[in-house]
């Protein structure tokens, strides 16, 4: 069966944001070697491996804020070489980071607004935007606090709202389910999935829990030590004995994850 997520060949011009041949070095530390990924529109896409494997190096390549030693990023096949982090945002390409990165002295409507504004929105419609994003979110009752008194799990949620605002074509997450419990993660991945449903938008999901991502995704890439040891559906990847191998001696149950996320899904048939 065709990869449905590999990369085009040079020129071609296969919709989503694609990373084609991806190397990043740090004086003389590989974090990315020649890695090859597609994010289709409307898809939820997961990657994932074991601590520094390279996927917040991954995530900014793909907005912008890195830039690669070699290799380049294409958004429906065009190359975004020199384009800037600011740009890849303008272009719809959005992303959260691990931190979450709210201004913890703005309220919650006001670090939304920010960044409409930061997109070219006027005041007025950066502020209506906001209060509508919060709003689809179910968030809406958050608006007047201040960012920085938010619990951890709220905050992580506002981060995914302020990168909504805008209605970005592509969504990268960078471990937003850390700190959250499986009921709430299990939340989250509806939320996402949602978000892909109502906005058509494509999402890189990066998690270290792996059992969110094998519920939430489609298609799955895993990392380890900068390169893509294995790409497929959940249950190929689950089944890989690279991964298997890349994960021994770390806490992710990748096995036992999706056999779960099979039996329940046997019981709902
Ligand atoms: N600015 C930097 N300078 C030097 N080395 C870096 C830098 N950023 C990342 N690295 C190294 O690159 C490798 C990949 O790091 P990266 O943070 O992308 O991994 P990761 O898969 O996101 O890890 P984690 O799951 O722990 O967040 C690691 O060895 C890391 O130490």
């Amino acid at each position: 069966m065709a990869n449905p997520i590999a990369p085009s060949a040079p020129g071609a011009t296969a919709a989503g944001l694609q990373a084609c041949g991806i190397d990043v070095a740090f004086a003389g530390l590989r974090a990315l070697n020649a890695v090859d990924l597609r994010v289709p529109p409307a898809t939820i896409v997961g990657l994932i491996g074991p601590n520094g494997a390279g996927k917040t190096t991954m995530v900014n390549i793909l907005t912008g804020f890195q830039a690669p030693s070699d290799g380049e990023v294409r958004l429906d096949g065009k190359s975004l070489a020199g384009v800037s982090a600011v740009d890849f945002r303008r272009r719809g390409i959005a992303r959260t980071f691990q931190g979450g990165r709210l201004f913890r002295d703005l309220g919650v409507l006001d670090n939304l607004e920010v960044t409409g504004i930061g997109l070219g929105l006027s005041r007025r419609v950066a502020r209506v935007e906001a209060s509508q994003v919060l709003e689809a979110m179910g968030l809406g009752a958050l608006a007047a606090q201040q960012a920085g008194a938010l619990p951890y799990t709220d905050e992580r949620r506002i981060a995914i709202a302020r990168a909504i605002v805008g209605r970005p074509r592509y969504l990268l997450l960078d471990e937003p389910a850390a700190g959250m419990s499986e009921h709430e993660a299990g939340e989250l991945s509806e939320l996402i999935a949602r978000l892909v449903r109502e906005l058509g938008c494509g999402v890189l999901l990066i998690e270290h829990n792996v059992r969110m991502v094998l519920d939430t995704c489609s298609h799955i890439v895993v990392l380890d030590s900068g390169q893509v040891i294995e790409s497929g559906d959940p249950r190929t990847v689950s089944q890989s004995e690279r991964v298997r191998h890349a994960y021994m001696g770390t806490t992710a149950d990748v096995h036992g994850g999706v056999e779960s996320v099979e039996r329940e899904r046997e019981v709902a048939a």
